[in-house]
């Protein structure tokens, strides 16, 4: 024998207070949603129809309760039974169960969640040519429909609700008014609390100039907390969307995922809803209102689906746009932008060839000739040569420089990523990644004399540091004023990393790094001593080896600093006992 399913109600409200709805306020919007959409019911048959909802707060009705009238279809005795007395059945879909185009509603869930805040459901109805029915429902699940003692005048609904008696507070009209202009203020009806009107100030981005720009970034202000630095149009006939972008004044952080404002048929859906524009969008923040997206069943996101998809894309090309036009039409705007926004857009230029291009053209990168544009350093130099890091530019900028060798500091978010994909955009261009290590190619090497003469001091030179891990070379360069540099490239760099973790580390750990670290000598970094340099010139000449000890490790302390490397504690120490030296030795000059 078939049974029927039964349904303990008090499960149902339960699972749809703490599983489905952030919070029972949403109780007011599925009210103005069901309003709303019995009104759209009786215009699509009479579209001179009164189209009004009207809220009346407990301090109105004298009894406690909250009473919310419409003007829409209303529902005859056997609606009442096939729809309220349902769950899950819905007027709102078609004969083959899907949701029809023209409503919000669309589950046959709603109404339930005025249980959240209710202990019983009084919804009084008249349909067109109908005797007006009372339905009364009770959150235990019980509920009963009899004819109405009064016929109500007009066509139309009476939903009213009598408060459960810890959620009173949620039915009071301070609450009632904020909740209805959060959710309805843009409804394309007239909606009321008592006598106050809600609506009627229509889509925020509608019209036209001066007067309409102002308007969006006062609006903007009151949304969101900032004045915008632009405002982008957005439209997407397949999703039914219009809407606005703003653009933050102030750099955002792309991992903090920025909330837009989306409306459903000009019903709030979400305050602070994400996915509606692309990630690398993350400096603007929008408010749309479409037509044909999905909500998820709580109504408080959008389903992703390929229409949301779609629509992802079509929004962030026009962002897109929005920017490639700023570029063509006002360059000082631009450079403003990509000074706050810098990040998003080189993000963008990874994998977007037009941004690409965009960023060479304007965005000024640092180089040893200044800051310049890639586009200006091209044009001057062809070769693009660069460093991946911070650090490696700040070693070499310099010198390099004095050896007529542009190179840019591609050290910064995304800038080594950006110029590696440059000969993908322009096929000519051509690149070179440079490392410390490098630039000891284009020194000079001593004449075999003198470099045969120097080899006692290079041999004690070598003993002063020897223990730092790193190898003493003597070469000629520019520019003279420059004693000493220490290379190091990355292995290198990595092996010094490595040192200076086991110095800190126990016995088991020292070991595993130990087998790490073995590095070939080429891999040791160099402190290169500057032949050119008056200075260094005496002090291969010095006899007291004492002297030439600390005059090294005094170099190699100034090499280290210049070329901003990180200190081990065996670096400070050693800068710190040259240098009492080597003052110990002048003072006692003196004496
Ligand atoms: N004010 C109203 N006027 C006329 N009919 C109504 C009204 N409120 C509810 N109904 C009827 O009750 C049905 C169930 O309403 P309910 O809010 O539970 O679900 P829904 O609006 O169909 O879908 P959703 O769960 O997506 O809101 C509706 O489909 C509609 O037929």
């Amino acid at each position: 024998m078939d049974r029927t399913f039964q349904v303990d109600l008090r499960g149902v409200v339960d699972l749809l207070s703490h599983h489905l709805y952030a919070s029972p306020r949403v109780y007011v919007r599925e009210l103005l949603q069901n309003a709303v959409d019995a009104i759209t019911a009786r215009r699509s048959a009479d579209p001179d129809a009164p189209a009004r909802v009207r809220f009346e707060p407990p301090d109105l009705t004298g009894d406690g309760t909250l009473r919310v009238s419409d003007t829409g279809v209303g529902l005859t005795e056997a609606q009442v039974h096939q729809f309220l007395a349902t769950i899950g059945r819905s007027s709102k879909r078609d004969d083959f169960g899907f949701a029809r185009h023209d409503f919000l509603g669309q589950f046959g869930i709603g109404l339930l969640s005025c249980f959240l805040v209710a202990d019983e459901i009084r919804v009084l109805t008249r349909a067109e040519g109908s005797p007006t029915v009372l339905w009364r429902g009770f959150a235990d699940g019980r509920y009963s429909v009899v004819p109405a003692d009064t016929e109500r005048s007009e066509v139309g609904t009476t939903v009213t609700l009598v408060p459960r008696r810890d959620a009173e507070q949620w039915l009071l009209r301070r609450t009632v008014v904020e909740l209805v202009e959060l959710y309805g203020s843009l409804l394309p009806v007239t909606v009321e609390v008592d006598d106050l009107p809600v609506t009627g100030a229509g889509l925020p981005w509608q019209g036209t100039g001066e007067a309409r720009r102002q308007r969006l970034g006062s609006y903007c202000q009151e949304l969101f907390g900032f004045v915008p630095f632009d405002v982008v149009d957005l439209s997407v006939p397949a999703a039914g969307l219009t809407g606005v972008a703003f653009v933050l004044p102030m750099p955002a952080n792309p991992a903090a995922r920025a909330g837009h404002r989306v409306y459903l048929k000009r019903m709030l859906l979400a305050e602070g809803a994400e996915g509606v524009l692309p990630d690398w969008a993350f400096f603007a923040r929008c408010v749309i209102d479409t037509t044909e997206l999905r909500p998820t069943a709580s109504r408080e996101a959008l389903y992703e689906d390929q229409l949301l998809d779609d629509t992802r894309e079509a929004l962030g090309d026009q962002l897109r746009g929005w920017l490639m036009r700023l570029a063509g039409r006002d360059s000082r705007r631009l450079l403003e932008f990509l000074d706050i926004h810098h990040l998003g857009v080189k993000a963008l230029a990874l994998h977007d060839d037009e941004m690409l291009r965009l960023v060479e053209r304007w965005w000024p990168m640092e180089t040893n000739n200044g800051r310049m544009t890639l586009a200006d350093f091209r044009a001057q130099h062809g070769l693009v040569r660069y460093t991946a890091q911070v650090d490696e530019f700040r070693q070499i900028g310099a010198v390099a420089a004095a050896q007529g060798m542009p190179v840019v500091n591609a050290g910064y978010t995304y800038d080594t990523q950006l110029i590696e994909r440059l000969p993908v955009v322009e096929p000519g261009a051509l690149i070179e990644r440079v490392e410390p290590s490098d630039l000891s190619t284009h020194f000079d090497a001593l004449e075999p004399a003198v470099e045969l003469a120097k080899r006692p001091f290079l041999a004690r030179a070598q003993r002063a540091v020897d223990r730092l891990g790193c190898e003493v070379v003597l070469r000629s360069y520019d520019p003279a004023a420059m004693p000493a540099m220490y290379l190091a490239n990355r292995s290198a760099a990595f092996a010094a990393e490595l040192r200076a973790t086991r110095e800190r580390v126990d016995e088991v750990w020292a070991d595993v790094l130990d087998a790490l670290a073995r590095t070939d000598d080429q891999d040791r970094p160099q402190l290169v001593l500057n032949y050119r340099n008056p200075l260094v010139r005496r002090i291969t000449e010095l006899a007291d080896d004492d002297l030439v000890r600390l005059s090294v490790e005094g170099l190699y302390g100034q090499a280290l600093l210049l070329g901003h490397h990180p200190l081990r504690p065996a670096d400070a120490a050693l800068l710190n006992s040259s240098f009492l030296g080597l003052l110990n030795k002048a003072v006692a000059h003196e004496d």
